[in-house]
């Protein structure tokens, strides 16, 4: 194959990736002093979050929801002076199990989650005791191989129970349950001190005040950002990186941050490669390869929430907007392979399963799944991906740095990680050369 190289340019810091951990990075190391060039494969900022307008308005077709549980999210909103929106409270509920659906109170569901949650849970404090430190007890290697569901076997719960449990934990992970680390499970859990109820809020329930497009514009203020610029190759030693790119375009830099997603880490070749437990968790990816899709429904519905089977192509859905007299909704699937979205009469016979009587008119979603600069949703981690792949993923190999909500300490999955890691990064750097 012939290149053609264009040219190279050089700065003290290049960072690969414009989502929320490259951007919190690149600020943060503008801030001190250093020159910083991003590259970004796609035609916008934002990564795994994307304020569109769909459907006739503006829709998240990523990440949304923060939450005051999130320090690192919530001190950004505040920095720019950006408040939240809430997301309607569901006043009816909709859920099958034990064969039958069932209609009711969404307090009735919680509670019935609850019963067998709050078992499931109980230890996420012993073993989580500092959140944000996720090793502070060396006892999570005894349970960091153990899968989800052996967990809820082994709480010998009715099958009514048991439905509604692995869908619960279907929706967090966005995936099939098989794969869910016990763990990652109880480190959300113990991020709101135990309480699945408040961890599960910081879910779908606020949204940040004009879209997560106003933050990350506000944090992108400044930065020196090259969009369309896909990346292929990293070569790095202790005195330095050199970044390619697929036109052939070359970065020189003392350091390198990278912050692409575990699913597209496949995208790029290391030189010299990464480590070994880099690599199986790279080729192993994340669970989560599930769907979001925006569904818009005729007529006006009162606010309802709704929670299907397991493996069911949408497995959740609540009202999120009225829209000139129609009623928008978000809904979640475990796998998006399962579900053409762009197939209006598919998408009606998932949500008729859910919710009785909708008639589907539009369809809104992006396969974050099926897109390699993603290859998975919302990070989700595998049995022995934080006593095996973490750590390694957050060690500096010499001037190459990586982060990203998929390496984050606390809040991994959520923005919050994403902002978290990039704090990281951009301190590491700072330490290793002091201006
Ligand atoms: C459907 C969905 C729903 C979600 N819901 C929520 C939610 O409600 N609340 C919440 O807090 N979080 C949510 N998340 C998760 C949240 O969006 C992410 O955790 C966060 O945005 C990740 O930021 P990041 O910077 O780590 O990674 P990314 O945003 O993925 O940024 C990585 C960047 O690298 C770029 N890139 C990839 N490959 C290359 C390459 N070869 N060369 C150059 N650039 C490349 C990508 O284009 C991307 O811009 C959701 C995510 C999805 C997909």
């Amino acid at each position: 194959m012939t290149e053609t190289i264009s040219r190279t340019e050089h700065a003290d810091v290049v960072i690969i990736g414009a989502g929320f951990a490259g951007l919190t990075a690149a600020r943060e190391l503008r801030q001190a002093g250093r020159s910083v060039i991003v590259v970004e494969a796609r035609n916008r900022i934002g990564g795994r979050t994307w304020l569109d307008t769909r459907l006739g308005r503006p829709l998240e077709i990523g990440g949304t929801w923060v939450h005051w549980t999130q320090p690192y999210v919530w001190a950004e909103m505040t920095r720019y002076g950006l408040g939240t929106a809430q997301s309607p409270v569901p006043e009816t509920a909709y859920w099958w199990a034990d064969g039958k659906r069932h209609q009711g109170d969404p307090e009735q569901l919680l509670g019935d989650i609850d019963a067998s949650n709050r078992t499931l849970m109980e230890e996420s404090r012993r073993y989580f005791p500092e959140p944000f430190t996720p090793w502070a007890n060396p006892d999570i290697k005894e349970i960091d191989a153990t899968p989800l569901p052996k967990k809820i076997a082994e709480l010998q719960i009715t099958d009514y129970s048991k439905d509604i449990l692995e869908s619960f934990w279907a929706l967090n992970f966005n995936g099939p349950i098989d794969d869910a680390a016990f763990t990652q499970a109880l480190r959300w859990v113990a991020l709101t001190n135990g309480d699945w109820m408040v961890s599960f809020e910081a879910c779908a329930t606020f949204k940040i005040q004009g879209g997560t497009e106003a933050l990350i514009q506000a944090m992108a203020a400044g930065t020196d950002i090259r969009l369309n610029e896909t990346v292929v190759a990293v070569k790095y030693d202790d005195a330095g990186a050199t970044v390619r790119a697929a036109d052939g375009s070359l970065y020189r830099a003392n350091h390198v941050v990278c912050t692409l997603p575990l699913g597209a880490m496949g995208g790029i070749s290391f030189e010299p490669p990464l480590p070994e437990s880099s690599t199986k968790a790279i080729s192993e990816g994340q669970v989560s390869r599930g769907i979001k899709a925006w569904i818009k429904v005729k007529g006006t519905r009162r606010p309802f929430v709704a929670l299907g089977l397991a493996d069911w192509q949408l497995n959740f859905a609540q009202t999120e907007y009225d829209h000139d007299g129609d009623t928008i909704l978000v809904a979640f699937g475990p796998d998006s392979s399962r579900l053409d979205v762009t197939d209006l009469r598919q998408v009606q016979a998932a949500l008729d399963l859910l919710v009785p009587e909708t008639e589907v008119v539009g369809v809104a979603s992006h396969d974050w799944t099926a897109d390699p600069l993603s290859g998975e949703t919302w990070p989700m981690h595998r049995p022995g991906y934080l006593s095996e792949a973490l750590a390694v993923f957050q060690k500096p190999q010499g001037s190459l740095l990586f982060a990203g909500s998929d390496y984050a300490n606390g809040w991994g999955g959520f923005i919050d990680g994403a902002i978290e890691s990039g704090l990281e990064a951009a301190r590491a750097i700072q330490d290793a050369t002091p201006a």
